[in-house]
Formats: C-alpha cells, structure tokens, sequence
C-alpha cells in the first residue's frame, strides 16, 4: 500500500517570532486590546502559520471531494445517489452554490472525482478525475474500502493541496459531495468518539425523524460490524467514504506546505478529526468557518476544541460553510495590517 508522506511525515511548526511580533502589533493598533475579539486571534494566528508581519488571504484555493456510497443501498438519504455526478456537472458549469461562492471571492475552484455511481462528462472543465472506484462498499455489511484504496484517496488529496502550493494559494479549502456520507460521517465520529449513533445521527438532506431512526440503526450495525478499531486508517477503511479519506489527505497536505485550512461543516470537520488523530499538530493550522445544522457537527467541534466562526444553519456541504467564512479571515488581516497605531496618530493609550 503507497500512502502519501502527509499521512506520517511531521507537519512544519508555525512561526512562533511572527506570531509574537503580530501580538504585540496588535496590543499598539488604535483600539482597547482585545476589541477586535476573535479577528485579532484570527491575525495573530495567520502571521504565525503565514511567517510573515501581513497576514493574507486574497487567493483562495477550494477543493471539493466527491464520492458515492454503498451504504445509499439502505435507504438512508433524502436524495437519489444520482445526484453526486450531477452536482459534479453543475459545479464545473457554474450553477452549485460553491460555484458562485469562489466567484464572489475570486478564489480557485477544483472538483475532484473519486468515484460516482452516475456518469461524469469527460473533459468538464475544473474536474480532476481520480476515480478509485464507482462507490464505497455498503458500510453496513462489509468493509467501505481496502486499506490500499485509502492510500489512495489520501493520495488523490495530497495532489489537490500539491496544485493549491502551486497556485500560491494563502487559505485552503476543502469541500464534500457524497449523497449518502452524513452517514458514513456519522459512523466515523462515534467510532473515533466512542458516541452512541442515536446521538450523532441528524437529517442530512432532509431525512424525517423516522428516517433519522433508521439511519441510527444502520450505523449501529456497522459499528456492531467493525468492532472496537479507533485507528484512523482502520476507521476510514472500515467506515469512511472515498471524498472522506481525499479531505483528510488534502487537509494534511495543505498543512504540511504551510497552507492554513478553513473546515466547512459536518463531514469535513469528520475528515479533518480523523487527520488529527493521526496528526494532531494539525490543530494549529485549521480555522473551522461555520457550525452545521446537522446535530454531531456540535460534538465533533468539541471533541476538536474548536469554536466556529459562524453559525447561519448551513447543512449544503461543498465548502459552502467555509466559503462564506473567507470575509472575516479577510477583515482581520485588513485590520492587523492597515490600521494606525497609537503612536503614528496620535492618540493617547490607556494611562
Ligand atoms: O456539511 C454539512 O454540514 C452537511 C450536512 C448535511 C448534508 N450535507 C451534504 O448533503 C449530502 C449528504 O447528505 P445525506 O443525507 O445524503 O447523507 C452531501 O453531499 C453533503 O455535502 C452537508
Ligand atoms: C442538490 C444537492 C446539492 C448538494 N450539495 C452538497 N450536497 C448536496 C446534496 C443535494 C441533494
């Protein structure tokens, strides 16, 4: 089995004399300390990660992952498995909600394909083809993937955070496409988690509160199936989705070149717990844009002692929630690099 060096190479340390140096700018700018909150945290830690006295992120580089699911067999989304190779279509031809997000933002935006049941177009434009195959085993009844087949999905991520580095991109992110992987999402977490399903498990696309019931009962049974395994590469082979393992590799991939990650919502928060449990340097290269709707986004945020930046009830996935986060990463860098200080207006600091 080829894994990528981002599985187990040491991640680089953020710039702890950039970070300084971006603190004490901020205890000198023209406000009382700490009243920009959050933006100022957000500053301080992008000096850090970004090695350098202005912080940036004008170019922006999103990723979205999409992959089919086996487990669709059960009957545990809203929505027809069909829709994961439609939505790859409408996203290369502009219509998807990530879509108009990268161009409201001027950023970059890739998909890449792991594998659809449906039929993707050749030659759509922004489409990486790295298709594994067509669809996950059902994680119900037997293993979601090989072991091999997690290499290369991690490998397939790896590639999205190499060309991102080859952009330059200042922020990268990654989204999710998978009728079906709220499931496999939900497996994951109470797996690494040690959590019951009824408590993790939400609507997704619009289950109904019987429909919730049952998805909880088919997790259970692929829980039951996998057993006690909280390795990171045994839960994703067992019981993780092909765009699942790329995120995790890509969010990797990303912080191993020094790229910071904003986390979108539910699943890639799932990929990105799985990443840090096989790395969990990762932690200081993350951002998480937004808390989903969906009820165990809560639980895996706490589990990594994180606080999103927004909360609007998004549950679309895509990088959706992250994207709409890119603004108030923009408004502290803004602030941190152009405002005045005390001394250079001639305003009077606390006595
Ligand atoms: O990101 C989220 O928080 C989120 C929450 C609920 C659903 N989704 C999206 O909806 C799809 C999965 O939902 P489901 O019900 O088919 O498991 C998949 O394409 C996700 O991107 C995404
Ligand atoms: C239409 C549609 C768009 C999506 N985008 C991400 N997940 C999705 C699920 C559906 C059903």
């Amino acid at each position: 089995m080829t894994l990528p060096d981002c599985w187990t190479r040491p991640l680089p340390r953020t710039d702890e004399h950039c970070r300084e140096q971006a603190r004490q700018r901020q205890s000198v700018l023209t406000k009382p300390p700490g009243s920009l909150g959050t933006l100022e945290q957000i500053a301080i830690t992008l000096s850090g990660q970004q090695a350098t006295a202005t912080p940036a992120v004008d170019r922006v580089h999103i990723a979205v992952f999409a992959g089919d699911h086996g487990v669709c067999a059960e009957g545990i989304s809203a929505f027809p498995q069909a829709v994961t190779a439609q939505m790859i279509a409408n996203f290369a031809h502009g219509g998807a909600a990530i879509s108009v997000m990268a161009r409201h933002l001027g950023a970059s935006l890739e998909v890449v394909n792991l594998g659809t049941v449906g039929e993707v177009p050749d030659g759509l434009s922004g489409v990486v083809d790295a298709t594994i195959r067509p669809q996950t085993g059902n994680l119900a009844q037997e293993p979601a993937m090989t072991e091999s087949e997690v290499g290369a999905a991690l490998t397939a991520g790896d590639h999205a955070a190499q060309r991102a580095a080859e952009a330059g991109a200042q922020l990268f992110i990654a989204g999710d496409m998978g009728i079906g992987n709220t499931t496999a999402a939900t497996a994951l977490a109470c797996c690494l988690l040690g959590q019951n399903p009824d408590a993790l498990s939400g609507p997704g696309t619009g289950l109904d509160a019987r429909g919730v019931c049952h998805k909880a009962e088919v997790i259970k049974r692929a829980l039951g199936r996998h057993g006690e395994d909280q390795s990171p590469m045994g839960a994703l082979a067992s019981l993780g989705g092909l765009e699942i393992a790329a995120i995790a590799g890509a969010i990797l991939g990303a912080a191993g070149r020094r790229i910071p990650v904003l986390i979108d919502g539910y699943i890639v928060s799932v990929a990105a717990l799985v990443a840090v449990r096989q790395q969990p340097e990762l932690g200081q290269w993350l951002y998480f844009g937004h808390q989903s709707a969906e009820p165990g986004h809560r639980r895996v945020l706490d589990a990594l002692a994180s606080s999103p930046l927004l909360s609007l009830g998004m549950r679309l996935g895509e990088g959706s929630g992250a994207a709409v986060a890119v603004p108030l990463l923009r408004s502290a860098c803004a602030l941190h690099n152009g405002m005045a200080s005390f001394a250079d207006a001639g305003v009077s600091d606390r006595s």
